[in-house]
């Protein structure tokens, strides 16, 4: 049983009174949904509108048990504590985190209401696999209702250094939340140190103090009588089928006639995001115009397309990110488009997956420029469409996909003119060049989907536990 914020579809209500389901947003239920799917799992969250009491259903062969939230839980857990104080704190205080204590009562408050509806969902004994930073007091709230339930916890953003960490006035009740888990799980060993250094200094628990690994060597909190494993397992992409999707012919001619669209210039670059101010939009933006300036990039025969997918529209922080990335928009096409032939289109909208596919195949330069990136999948995915070994990805080294897509074209967001030169380098990489890099990011990618991601959690899952513990060595116990 997977619980996350949101379900995998968000109701949506249509202006005659009726309701669909459409696909969430976000890279959690791109990972997560093709495993439950296949492997006819349920998933507790959250519908993606207000004081909606859904029953529970079954959606396309997946159980969907819908938690509802308020207008008011929706401002206070959603966008305040989650998404105004959690995220910018675990993103490198790029903005600057809010504390506010209405809003971590309302985070208290709907944690326990997933742990009570999770709780009621369970079978005796099930494994619970619980997502995400929006949820970080659910796995000991759980573990309280439940104790016959085996409960994993997987953080897919950055966990912090300590010391921003540590501005958290609830640091300590998020720490020792986590720790009612059998098993944590971090995309990067980096998060999972910092992870045990805080369960030493804020928990008072014995840890192990060896380093983490990848998929190996876990760390151990032993918080009483339980062993409390911590390890590293970065997200993948179920790329076999992407790679796969990517090589039909009605996607190959819609990426030809995408090109054709745009005018046939020499390079496409593109972005794919949700629209959020971790991603560095406003970078490549910054970078394109100065190559332009400078005259490294020629606007006759180069376009960027940009597909920004709204996000959090109602933070205040997403809002004046939105306008300041719309207005370099138009401060460059205003300076070098021609009529009829802009420099940058910019989609802000949702647009179909097979739409999304076809611009991978026809893109010549991904741009994928963060500030900071838990894992960043629309890296992978785009290696995971080029079988043509064409294209070249431009990748920030501050997403966790940098620590294993190392061919590509890394950059320092930070630094504007090492992101210029590696656009710059990217655009005009020799064809051999390209195809040796991609042939490099295709194998790391094709061999690590999302399927082996689930597997390496779900087993050492399997293997935490009292039963478990008794096998470490006294030295792992710390
Ligand atoms: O639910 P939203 O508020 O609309 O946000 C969408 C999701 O964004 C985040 O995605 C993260 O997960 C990806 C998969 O592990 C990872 O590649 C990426 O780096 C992360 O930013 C968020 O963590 C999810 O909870 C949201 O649903
Ligand atoms: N315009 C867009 C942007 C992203 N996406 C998808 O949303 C997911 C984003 O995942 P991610 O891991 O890169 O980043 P987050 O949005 O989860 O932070 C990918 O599966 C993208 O293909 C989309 O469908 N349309």
């Amino acid at each position: 049983m997977v619980v996350a914020n949101r379900l995998p579809v968000d109701l949506e209500r249509l202006p005659d009174g009726t309701t669909r389901w459409k696909r969430s947003p976000g890279g959690l239920v791109t990972a997560l949904e093709p495993i439950l799917r296949s492997n006819k799992g349920a998933w507790v969250g959250w519908a993606g509108v207000a004081d909606a009491e859904l029953d529970p259903v079954v959606e396309d062969g997946l159980e969907l048990y819908p938690v509802p939230l308020s207008a008011g839980e929706i401002a206070e857990y959603y966008e305040g504590f989650s998404n105004a104080t959690l995220w910018p704190l675990y993103h490198d205080v790029i903005v600057k985190p809010e504390y506010d204590r209405q809003w971590w009562n309302s985070y208290v408050q709907v944690n326990r209401r997933f742990a009570e509806a999770t709780s009621n969902a369970a079978a005796e004994g099930a494994t619970v696999w619980i997502q995400d930073y929006q949820l970080q007091l659910v796995p000991k709230m759980l573990r309280m209702l439940r104790p016959d339930l085996t409960i994993g916890f997987f953080l897919h953003i950055p966990f912090p250094p300590v010391e921003l960490f540590m501005q958290l006035p609830w640091r300590t009740e998020i720490v020792e939340g986590l720790l009612g888990a059998d098993l944590i799980g971090f995309h990067l060993p980096g998060g999972a140190q910092n992870f045990l250094y805080l369960a030493r200094r804020l928990a008072g628990q014995q840890t192990s103090r060896g380093t983490v690994g990848v998929r190996s060597k876990l760390g151990v909190v032993q918080v009483g009588f339980r062993t409390v494993r911590v390890g590293a397992f970065p997200i993948s992409i179920a790329s076999g089928v992407l790679d796969e999707q990517s090589r039909r012919k009605a996607i190959r001619d819609r990426a030809k006639q995408i090109r054709k669209e745009l005018g046939n210039p020499k390079h496409i670059m593109l972005g794919v995001d949700r629209l959020d101010y971790t991603k560095g939009i406003d970078i490549r933006l910054d970078a394109l115009y100065e190559l332009l300036q400078e005259k490294r990039i020629d606007p006759e025969d180069t376009v960027m397309v940009q597909l920004a997918t709204p996000s959090r529209e109602r933070v205040e922080s997403y809002v004046q990110m939105r306008g300041s990335i719309e207005q370099t928009v138009s401060r460059i096409n205003g300076e070098y488009a021609q009529v009829g032939r802009p420099v940058v289109h910019y989609i802000h909208r949702p647009i179909p997956r097979d739409e999304l596919i076809a611009f991978f195949v026809a893109a010549d330069v991904m741009l994928v420029t963060p500030l900071r990136d838990g894992m960043n999948l629309v890296a992978k995915e785009y290696v995971a469409c080029r079988s043509d070994l064409g294209g070249a990805l431009l990748l920030s080294e501050f997403t966790g996909a940098a620590a294993e897509l190392r061919q590509a074209y890394l950059c320092n967001p930070h630094d504007l003119d090492n992101t210029k030169d590696a656009m710059e380098q990217a655009l005009n990489q020799t064809r051999e060049e390209g195809r040796r890099r991609m042939r490099a990011l295709r194998r790391q990618v094709l061999a690590h989907d999302v399927d082996r991601w689930a597997k390496s959690f779900l087993e050492a899952l399997g293997r935490s536990g009292v039963a478990g513990s008794a096998l470490l060595p006294p030295t792992d116990r710390g």
